[in-house]
């Protein structure tokens, strides 16, 4: 039987880049991660050893640098669509190219309502995430996410209502700490958007949802944060979301003498609930 190559793909991932963003009376700082993804004809590169139709990953990665300057302005989604139009019109080998770009988000320092010019805070786990994929033929489809948001409730979660057999030892409950750190990644209808207003609103309506939502399980509020963000937002065409169950387990302390009143928990790293699913329209 004949022997061939499937499917692949190659370019530079992880080319950390950051960026200050000089005004007059005050500096914007911008820090990203930008990986480069091309499909095409690289079948003589595999096969035969011809690299003529490699562009090389050190010039893929020099790339994005130099059209950072002019380029890397506004929001990862702008920068990711220059990036996949700029190696998609130069190389007729490339048929597809992607480019996946994690923001690490820095806040502007403030004092006594000021707000500084030039120092910032940050290191936080969340991350903004855009994924542009451009094909030869102009097809282009944006997605944007959010990974690393921690989020956290202390009442109007529960769990309850579940199938019993002989190794369930779990409790009902109808309130429970509810903490999760959510990955959420949502494919746009369109690549000529407002990506930067369309992210603040879809953020905020995951938070809104998330804290009023009267949660009987993760799946539960999981669904709930999608319907409604599809509902607001007619350019959001689906949302996947990943919500890992952070268990915070309420400590036994009848042993000394004191009752736990949905007070003390203990909170456990391992193992989790891992609850994933996509919410479409139609
Ligand atoms: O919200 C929850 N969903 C589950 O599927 C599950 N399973 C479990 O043990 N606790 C929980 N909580």
């Amino acid at each position: 039987m004949p022997i061939k190559l499937g499917p692949n793909a190659y370019g530079k991932n992880a080319v950390n880049l950051s960026r200050i963003i000089r005004h007059a009376g005050h500096h914007e700082f911008r820090q990203v991660s930008v990986s480069v993804q091309l499909t095409g004809d690289f079948d003589a590169a595999h096969t035969l050893g011809d690299n003529s139709l490699i562009l090389p990953t050190d010039t893929q990665k020099n790339t994005v640098y130099a059209l950072a300057k002019e380029h890397f302005t506004g929001t990862i989604e702008a920068f990711g669509l220059v990036l996949a139009r700029h190696f998609v019109s130069r190389n007729a080998q490339v048929s597809k190219a992607r480019i996946e770009i994690l923001e690490h988000l820095w806040q502007r320092m403030s004092f006594e309502g000021q707000a500084h010019p030039h120092a910032f805070t940050g290191g936080g786990s969340e991350k903004r995430r855009a994924v542009v994929e451009l094909h030869a033929d102009g097809t282009t489809t944006v997605w944007a996410g959010i990974k690393g948001l921690m989020l956290l409730k202390t009442t109007d979660s529960g769990f309850a209502g579940y199938p019993k057999d002989e190794y369930t030892v779990l409790p009902e409950t109808t309130d429970r700490i509810l903490a999760t750190e959510c990955e959420a990644e949502w494919e746009y209808t369109a690549a000529d958007l407002n990506f930067e207003e369309l992210y603040q609103q879809v953020h905020l309506s995951l938070l809104r949802t998330f804290s009023t939502h009267k949660s009987l399980s993760v799946q539960h509020t999981l669904y709930a944060i999608g319907e409604k963000i599809l509902e607001e937002t007619d350019e959001v065409k689906e949302i996947s979301l990943i919500m890992p169950n952070k268990h915070h387990i309420p400590f036994n302390l009848e042993p000394f003498g004191q009752a736990n009143t949905n007070e003390v928990f203990v909170a456990t790293d391992a193992p989790f609930g891992y609850i994933t699913g996509t919410v479409v329209r139609g």
